[in-house]
């Protein structure tokens, strides 16, 4: 069965979509995400992302990590799916329903508004989370905040200096997060502007994390750190994200369409 595709990105954070709005695709299991998602065999990407007929808005959005697992949310790929829907919607994903507009050569997201308490992380145990008491390797007091997927956030002098590639892994599938957690790593420069690295859950290192943009920035405004509306820098490009006067995550920041093209779904099902 040879199903279209088109693979776009967000600031190098890149993606398979398939469009499954007017076609019914196969079900998507493990094996066709990790076959997809391999860099040496397959396509390559971050997340592969599958849009959906909905009854509760405009469409759906399922996003599924490279290791095949569903996920709630990704900012980054919110913006490319605006681009290629090319008008203002609603989009249902599991961790809520978001509103998005193309602008521009992106988009602009509302994400909704961020989650705080330990359970709603969630957490293994009651603490608080705006600096919470844990630490691993020289790295305390992280915030953790969820907006629609879960982030845990270290603030320190040099984000770059961090092992991220050592300390991610360790983190990502710590006991104290059931769900597993989104690592990120951030320096705030000044009140307006921070620059950020993430581990992904179930990707690894990516070149840009639109959530972890959005959570580390609420977290930072938490902490008084920066002003309500804040350049975050990532390896990928910047991304500005806003608290706004409602509560709600507004991202704003590029997408881009890379190519199309049509695979072999083949003994994927
Ligand atoms: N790894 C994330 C999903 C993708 C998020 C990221 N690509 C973004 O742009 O927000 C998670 O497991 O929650």
């Amino acid at each position: 069965m040879r199903v279209p595709f088109t693979k776009m990105h967000g600031l190098g954070n890149d993606f398979i979509v398939l469009d499954g709005r007017n076609a019914t695709l196969p079900p998507i299991g493990s094996a066709v995400v990790a076959a997809l998602s391999d860099r040496h065999t397959g396509i390559g990407c971050d997340q592969l992302i599958v849009l959906e007929t909905s009854t509760r808005a405009d469409f759906a959005m399922r996003i599924f990590n490279a290791d095949g697992g569903e996920v709630e949310a990704c900012g980054n790929a919110s913006r490319a799916v605006a681009l290629l829907h090319g008008a203002e919607a609603m989009v249902e994903t599991s961790g809520g329903i978001i509103h998005v507009e193309p602008v521009g050569h992106g988009a602009r997201i509302d994400m909704g508004t961020p989650h705080f308490e330990w359970d709603q992380i969630p957490l293994a145990y009651a603490m608080d989370t705006l600096a919470m008491p844990v630490g691993w390797d020289g790295l305390d007091q992280p915030s953790a905040v969820n907006v629609g997927n879960p982030h845990v956030i270290f603030f320190t002098d040099n984000c770059d200096a961090v092992p991220l590639e050592n300390l991610g892994p360790q983190i990502e599938h710590d006991a104290l997060f059931p769900e597993r957690i989104n690592v990120n790593v951030a320096t705030v420069n000044d009140r307006n502007s921070i620059r950020l690295r993430v581990w992904e859950r179930g990707a690894g290192i990516t070149r840009a994390c639109g959530t972890g943009a959005c959570a580390t920035a609420i977290a930072a405004m938490r902490r008084g750190m920066v002003e309500r509306e804040v350049e975050v820098t990532l390896p990928g490009g910047t991304l500005t994200i806003e608290w706004d006067e409602h509560g709600h995550i507004i991202m704003t920041g590029p997408a881009t369409e890379s190519f199309r093209g049509t695979f072999d779904w083949g003994d994927y099902a």
